[in-house]
């Protein structure tokens, strides 16, 4: 036996077929959920117990598209879109060893160059076979490729091949047993670590009842782990789940549902009460800097009908991190941390002081965005800055940016400032011309006396009649 050979065949042993040190026996895993398995909730769900994390389904062309960038600011790694800029993926070495990136592919290439673009930064690819959505059907993703087991074999048997890490699938149910015992059979000789089931058909919902039974004939048909899904309704704690896992005859289990509403369901200590959870995961937000409507998303999951409360309906108000944090008492907690993060670089999707002619790599997110819209090109002289307008941060009108404005130039003996509005797409900018200079925001507004408040606040910034740290605590400044 040659020496390649035999420290192939012992890493075999001991690693698991594809090089893996992930064992998916024995594990209560936070099932892939689309715009709740980002980062701050799959790191609260590992701090509180779950031992695997999915993240989100993405999107194979996405992540082809993307550039992978260490963020030295946030400790992260980011996989930024590099036609508009906007971060596909973030992750961080906290989780590195117990994620699973979700992949929604139709092709065992795309599949492949998007697995050894991210194989170095998460611990397993899982295949979506699972996901009965029309987007995903129309293009031949999820659940379709349970009609199409040949394709669905190549993308698995490519990915075992090629890849350093585990590669699994989660699939659902077929309506008969047989059929799916058969499947499940094909799918695990292609050397998947494991493959997690949703105990429903294409066809079934969340109201529908699961099928344990299902699973825990598969499982008894295979070698591989089987990870069971699909009995959130009834967890209530801890114990719940490992009630449906043993029901099922299934080695591990994996929540979904449950987990969205209470992260802390994977505590075996008990789960925690709503507003800790809250304030836990607004701060791991601000932490990595999380997109505030993907917090807001995640936040409003987890009140569900308390948002209509006086509380509710305040937080649905927040347009950004800083004013969400408010409600729970931590803004000074947001304010701090985002001012650190902006010491130490991290300038969000831009990855570039603003000023700083970026390089050819770098995303010019507001550029992009004119690019895009086919907006005129500004002229050199205008003075830029990416800041919104947003109306709630202002409860008494003579406080208004336009208004300000206008006091000044009066106070000063100055002519009143004027304004030109472009408008493109049903979005404006304004330019605000004012004591011999011109100023405008990139960020464009959805009508056109935003966009003049945009402007002046512009003007105002540039003139010291607002403070940047103002406009960075009222989340006006887009970073
Ligand atoms: C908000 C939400 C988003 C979901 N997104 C995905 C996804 O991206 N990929 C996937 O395979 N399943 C997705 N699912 C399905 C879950 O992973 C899981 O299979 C389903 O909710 C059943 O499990 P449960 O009873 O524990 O909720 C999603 C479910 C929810 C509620």
């Amino acid at each position: 036996m040659n020496f390649k050979f035999f420290l192939r065949l012992i890493k075999k042993m001991t690693l698991g077929e594809n090089g893996s040190t992930l064992d998916y026996r024995n594990k209560v895993i936070m099932a892939p959920m689309v715009r709740v398995g980002t980062l701050p909730m799959r790191l609260l769900a590992l701090e509180f117990g779950a031992d695997i994390v999915y993240t989100e389904e993405l999107i194979d062309m996405k992540l082809m598209r993307s550039k992978r960038r260490v963020n030295a600011a946030l400790g992260t790694v980011d996989f930024v879109d590099r036609s508009d800029g906007t971060i596909v993926f973030r992750t961080c070495a906290k989780e590195r060893n117990q994620l699973i990136l979700q992949l929604g592919t139709a092709d065992a290439e795309r599949a492949l160059s998007v697995g050894k673009l991210v194989e170095k930064d998460i611990a397993g690819l899982d295949i979506n076979m699972g996901c009965p959505k029309e987007f995903s059907i129309k293009g031949g993703m999820g659940v379709a490729l349970l009609g199409q087991p040949d394709k669905a074999e190549h993308i698995l048997t490519t990915l075992c091949k090629n890849l350093s890490i585990p590669v699994t699938c989660k699939i659902r149910i077929l309506p008969d047993l047989n059929e799916t015992i058969k499947l499940v059979q094909r799918f695990a000789s292609t050397g998947i670590a494991a493959i997690a089931i949703h105990a429903r058909t294409r066809d079934e919902r969340p109201q529908h009842a699961p099928h344990p039974d299902f699973i825990r004939e598969i499982a008894k048909a295979v070698n591989i782990p089987v990870i069971a899904n699909g009995g959130s309704k009834d967890f209530h704690k801890y114990k719940d789940l490992l009630s449906f896992r043993d029901l099922c005859g299934a080695t591990s289990v994996m929540v979904g549902r449950a987990a969205q509403l209470n992260v802390s369901i994977f505590r075996t200590e008990g789960m925690l009460p709503m507003d800790e959870i809250i304030v836990r995961y607004l701060k791991l937000s601000v932490d990595y800097d999380n997109p505030a409507h993907n917090t807001k998303y995640c936040v409003q999951n987890i009140l569900k009908e308390l948002q209509e409360s006086p509380r509710g309906k305040q937080f649905l108000q927040c347009q950004t991190l800083q004013q969400m944090c408010e409600i729970w008492s931590l803004g000074d907690y947001c304010y701090r941390k985002q001012l650190e993060q902006k010491k130490l670089g991290n300038f969000g999707r831009r990855e570039v002081a603003p000023g700083v002619i970026p390089d050819d790599d770098t995303v010019d997110e507001p550029e992009m965005k004119r690019q895009k819209m086919n907006a005129p090109p500004l002229d050199a002289d205008i003075i830029q800055h990416n800041i919104a307008f947003l109306r709630s941060n202002y409860s008494n009108d003579t406080q208004l940016p336009k208004t300000r404005l206008y006091t000044y130039a009066g106070r000063k003996n100055l002519a009143i400032p004027q304004y030109e509005t472009q408008g493109i797409d049903k979005l404006f900018r304004a330019i605000c011309t004012f004591n011999g200079k011109r100023y405008t925001s990139s960020f464009w507004e959805k009508n056109k006396k935003q966009a003049e408040q945009g402007a002046a606040l512009v003007c105002l910034l540039e003139i010291s009649e607002v403070t940047e740290n103002e406009l960075i605590k009222n989340g006006s400044i887009l970073r």
